[in-house]
């Protein structure tokens, strides 16, 4: 178990600040060479495990964070290291070095990164060398980008999105993401600047700056070392380089859309951050707290580097000028608590072989087993002491770094004690070494326990998040359920209102449909005028006189006058007691209508009449013709008569009915 390791550095004040503060005062008192205060802001003093000021060069940074870090993966170690700080204050020039600029390995300003990869490359073959081809070293790298709460593939050409998942064995991993074999610091190198330039085209595209983003470059180290037994031993380690999003607190006033969620996802990731610290923090004080590793994608991602299985580093990146001071102050607490996490780390180690080779290895401890029972020399096969015999430094202890003559003592900070008289020092080296590793297959198994737990833990957790929800789901149904209940008890409320109002609506509609109903002023004035006119017309008249006309007289006069068949009738002169002009030739009119319509009826008539006359006088052929020719005794009658009849016949129906009746008399004659 050790403290995450806190690296602070102040970088040299800009021109902007310097333009700003008008003055090149530091915001940051150096108390001693690793203490600090921040007088402006009031703070407490801030003691880091190393600070780098102004002057810093990157080499110190390396020699200090960079080449630690690489040595412990090169044992099988997880290894993180964060760039943490407000934007602008550092991080990407600590990381990468001098923006955009990789003039390879004799660039003085080159950051973390390539110093690693440098250093990384020239340790494995310095390993493989010492270790004459039976060690090999394994490199993967991959790199990803965490923006709005989604994980990128920065070496995907389409920078595809890729998702979290955690498998027991595995432990938490980016599904899919592509992983490319590095075999030196170039190609690691250029692995590196590809994936920064996808982050910087994504950066452009989405409009966005990439210090609102967080990016992981990953290295997986894989070592497999051949014992002489045959056995394989593998060891793995995750090397994970982290440049976060700015830390200042993202502004959500005046925000909206992409930009607020933007923002509200940078605070989220970031404060999740906070509260794992806190709760770590909380932990390492020996409260029980859970951790919500899972409330972000960087702190589940990165959840071995936060009290977990990694030795982590995390680089305090602050701007030395006064008008930053608020901000260097929040840093610096952060950094502080970090730093009071304390991570379990564990070479992550495994044992391969077929089955003979382990059950002999089986047997082989069993024997050395039961000889240090009794207390006799071990029968010990070769192979472990020879593999021993040609690595006398050869590290195994979790994180203290024992050596050789570590072992003597120590496993993995158990003390072994004396281990039977009889054995020589070779055989007690070999026995050690072999109850270290019975030791850490021990402590891999406690860490899966505490997996395991802490899974159920985050389990739980979700669960009562889900089972929260759901009463808050049930409360808003009652809400609704009460709402419509009371509703619906007032229902004959509603309906008076709203019988009103559709009452109110028809109202409305039959006043406007009476509104539009109404005549035109205009039209009454004209009227009105109209009927004045009249008025007077009738006032300066002529009295008429009122007494109506006998009724014979005035019929013998009506019967005249149709009678005359004149063109003009004048119906006042025989009824002067209409006194209207209009009516009298409205009458007039009408009177000449029904006399043009009789003389069309009476020439009807005269047609119709003789038409009827006609249709008698052809029956009358008919019956005549028939008598005729039942009298007929001879065939020229016959003929004869049918003839004259026909002649004497008009109406084509007449004249169809005497065919028939002639074409049944036969000639037989
Ligand atoms: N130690 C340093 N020495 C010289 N220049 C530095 C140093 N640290 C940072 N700078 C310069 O300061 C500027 C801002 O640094 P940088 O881009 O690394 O900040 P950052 O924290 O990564 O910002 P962001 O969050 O926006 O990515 C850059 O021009 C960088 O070159």
């Amino acid at each position: 178990m050790d403290n995450i390791q806190v690296f602070m550095r102040i970088r040299p004040l800009s021109e902007d600040e310097y333009k700003r503060d008008r003055t090149t005062e530091s915001a940051v008192r150096m108390l001693t060479n690793n203490t600090v205060s921040i007088p402006s802001q009031r703070t407490e003093n801030f003691t880091f495990d190393f600070v780098g000021t102004e002057d810093c060069a990157q080499e110190e940074v390396f020699e200090a964070v960079g080449k630690r870090a690489v040595e412990q993966c090169m044992q099988g170690y997880n290894g993180t290291i964060f760039a943490y700080g407000q934007t602008g204050s550092g991080k990407t020039f600590t990381m990468q070095g001098a923006r955009d600029e990789f003039t390879g390995p004799d660039d003085e300003l080159r950051g973390l990164i390539p110093r690693c990869f440098e250093y990384l490359f020239a340790r494995i073959a310095e390993e493989e060398s010492r270790f004459s081809g039976r060690v090999k070293y394994l490199c993967k790298a991959s790199y990803i980008e965490i923006y709005n709460e989604t994980i990128f593939d920065l070496l995907d050409p389409l920078i595809r999105t890729c998702a979290l998942r955690e498998d027991i064995k595995k432990g938490i991993f980016i599904d899919n993401v592509t992983e490319e074999t590095v075999q030196d610091p170039n190609e690691a190198y250029s692995v590196f600047v590809r994936g920064t330039t996808s982050r910087h085209v994504s950066a452009t595209s989405m409009n966005r700056e990439s210090s609102r983003s967080h990016s992981v470059l990953m290295l997986v180290i894989q070592s497999l070392t051949q014992m002489d037994t045959g056995l394989t031993e593998i060891r793995e380690s995750k090397f994970n380089l982290v440049d976060l999003a700015g830390s200042e607190r993202q502004k959500l006033a005046n925000t909206s859309g992409m930009r607020l969620k933007e923002a509200a996802n940078i605070n989220k990731s970031l404060s999740t951050l906070g509260n794992v610290i806190n709760s770590l923090v909380d932990i390492g004080n020996g409260r029980t707290r859970h951790v919500n590793y899972r409330d972000s994608k960087l702190t589940f991602l990165l959840r071995d580097s936060l009290g977990g299985n990694s030795v982590t580093f995390i680089i305090a990146n602050v701007s030395p000028a006064l008008c930053n001071d608020a901000e260097t102050a929040s840093t610096l607490r952060f950094a502080q608590r970090a730093k009071m996490i304390r991570n379990k780390a564990v070479v992550n180690q495994d044992m391969q072989g077929n089955v003979p080779q382990l059950q002999a290895e089986i047997q082989r401890l069993k024997q050395q087993i039961a000889h240090m029972r009794v207390g006799g020399p071990a029968a010990f096969d070769s192979g472990f002491e020879s593999t021993l015999a040609g690595s006398s430094d050869y590290t195994v202890s979790p994180y203290s770094e024992p050596t050789s003559s570590s072992l003597d003592n120590t496993a993995g900070g158990v003390v072994v004690g004396s281990v039977g008289g009889g054995l020589s020092n070779k055989e007690h080296r070999t026995t050690q070494f072999l109850l270290i590793l019975a030791m850490r297959k021990l402590q891999e198994s406690e860490r899966q326990k505490g997996r395991y737990v802490e899974i159920i833990f985050e389990l739980k957790d979700s669960l009562d998040r889900h089972r929260r929800q759901l009463q808050q789901q049930k409360l808003v149904l009652k809400l609704a359920k009460v709402e419509k209940d009371s509703l619906r008890r007032n229902a004959p409320l509603s309906y008076v209102v709203t019988a009103e109002n559709s009452a109110l609506r028809e109202e409305i509609t039959a006043l406007q449909m009476a509104l539009s109903a109404q005549p035109d002023p205009v039209d009454l004035i004209i009227e009105n005028m109209h009927l004045q006119d009249m008025l007077e017309a009738a006032r300066t008249r002529e009295p008429v006189s009122l007494t109506l006309p006998d009724r014979d007289d005035a019929l013998e006069a009506l019967e005249t006058l149709l009678g005359t068949k004149a063109s003009f009738v004048d119906l006042k002169s025989v009824f002067p007691i209409i006194a209207d002009d209009a009516v009298y030739s409205g009458l007039e009119d009408k009177i000449k209508q029904a006399r043009h319509d009789i003389n069309d009826l009476e020439v009807q008539k005269d047609r119709l009449e003789f038409q009827i006359k006609s249709i008698e006088e052809d029956w009358q052929n008919v019956n005549e013709g028939t008598h005729r020719l039942s009298t007929a005794t001879t065939d020229e009658q016959i003929d004869s008569i049918v003839e004259q009849t026909m002649d004497g016949i008009v109406g084509y129906q007449a004249r169809d009915t005497w065919s028939a009746i002639s074409s049944l008399f036969t000639r037989t004659f």
